[in-house]
């Protein structure tokens, strides 16, 4: 596999490891932060959010597969070339992870348990600042040098999975600690793609990529996105838009005559049609259930600094109402009856700073119809690179001259053999 331009010398020593600064770009940084803040579920450990790339999968969010697979090539390219690799490695995990105020983990090599044996090599690359955005949450290894690394978003740290990298991560004291962490293994039985493209077969080539549908979140049951914290918790999905000053409303009834649906469970309404509101004031716009509400709300933060520059430049919304949707003003009535401990949601995810967004209703209609095309997008490309993938059953940066030639398209050979295969349907 090719190596990296400014690849480091292959590792010597008995710590095998490197610190790549600014392996990663900001707008990589906060796009993967978007992803997470719109998909994480409760973590493998407490404390802990996650958004795995098989999790993305099935929930009807294939496309957002997209932004890791060039970083995904780089990594792997990195650590070959760095540990000199005469064999190609398979990625066995992807995963974006939020360690939030509480945790940490002790002493340990990341192969420390008989099913974590297939893993060779780490890499850790770092999305937010320590000090910035969170305390605590400093990578320390038992020996050898780098032996601790502070957080800065961008950088990657790639190191041995075995005892020859024993670390640990101290306390995160406060706010919200964000990597993007990935194994590889030599073994291809452990390989996480032909799963992956399992899941994006059986999700993502059902409709085309125009249609809404195509690309709208579904959420998974609802215990995965229960947050416990010593006695008690939080819904992440109501946790992320009340901590930005959103609320969830129901979407039938415009007065604040509070008429709901006699729903046993209020967290089942979280997967039904919804609006969002915010102060007094409600959008009109249906969302189909709080996923896709909240991955909204967060395209919005994080595009809100550009919503904002062309809104000073253009001056073109003047008023209370947005371009595209109507505000329903005074309608507190109708917001969702749902449990959620906001004191606790906000000491542990609060931090995040948004104090530099003034927010505008304006800029916020104008970011669904951007959410939107930016999901059309991405779905047409993996539409476009899926046939490719499954081909060759790995997941990969197809060249665009491969794109153009459609006579050494494999994208009847490619759905044939994989549905013959995998999914057993006929073409
Ligand atoms: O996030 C880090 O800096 C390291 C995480 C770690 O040690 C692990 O996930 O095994
Ligand atoms: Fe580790």
């Amino acid at each position: 596999m090719a190596s990296t331009a400014a690849s480091p010398p292959p590792a010597a020593g008995d710590h095998p490891r490197v610190l790549l600064r600014g392996f990663l770009s900001s707008e990589t940084c906060k796009e993967l932060e978007f992803v997470h803040r719109s998909c994480g579920a409760a973590g493998y450990r407490p404390s802990v959010v996650s958004t795995s790339l098989p999790h993305l999968a099935a929930t009807g969010c294939g496309h957002l597969l997209l932004p890791f697979v060039p970083i995904r090539e780089r990594l792997r390219d990195a650590v070959e070339s760095f540990f000199d690799c005469h064999f190609d490695l398979f990625i066995e995990f992807t995963g974006l992870i939020s360690w939030c105020k509480g945790s940490s983990i002790g002493w340990h090599s990341d192969d420390n348990k008989p099913y974590l044996r297939q893993r060779a090599f780490t890499a850790v690359c770092y999305l937010n600042n320590h000090g910035e955005d969170y305390t605590g949450g400093i990578l320390q290894f038992q020996d050898g040098d780098p032996s601790s690394i502070i957080p800065v978003a961008g950088d990657v740290v790639i190191y041995s999975a075995d005892n020859r990298n024993v670390h640990r991560v101290n306390e995160v004291t406060d706010g919200e600690r964000l990597t993007l962490t990935l194994w590889f293994t030599r073994d291809r039985a452990y390989d996480e793609d032909p799963k992956l493209l399992t899941f994006l077969s059986q999700t993502s080539l059902s409709c085309e990529p125009t249609e809404q549908n195509s690309y709208i979140p579904m959420p998974a049951s609802d215990n995965m996105y229960w947050f416990s914290y010593d006695q008690s918790g939080f819904d992440i999905r109501c946790a992320r838009v009340h901590i930005l000053g959103f609320s969830f409303h129901s979407s039938s009834g415009e007065s604040n005559t509070s008429v709901l649906p006699d729903e046993d469970d209020p967290i089942e309404l979280l997967g039904k049609q919804l609006r969002l509101g915010r102060g007094d004031d409600v959008l009109e716009k249906i969302f189909s259930n709080s996923l896709h509400a909240l991955q909204v709300v967060q395209f919005y933060y994080w595009k809100a600094p550009v919503l904002a520059a062309r809104a000073r430049r253009e001056q073109s919304f003047p008023g209370s109402e947005t371009g595209c949707y109507q505000i329903i003003h005074n309608s507190k009535g109708t917001e969702l009856p749902l449990p959620c401990n906001d004191t606790l949601a906000q000491t542990i995810l609060g931090s995040y700073n948004t104090a530099e967004v003034a927010f505008e209703w304006n800029d916020f209609a104008l970011a669904v119809a951007m959410w939107e095309s930016y999901s059309e997008e991405l779905k047409k490309q993996l539409l476009t690179f899926l046939p490719y993938w499954l081909s060759s059953e790995t997941i990969f940066v197809v060249d665009p001259s491969e794109l153009q030639n459609q006579s050494n398209s494999p994208m009847r050979s490619g759905f044939a053999s994989f549905f013959g295969d995998v999914a057993g349907r006929e073409l």
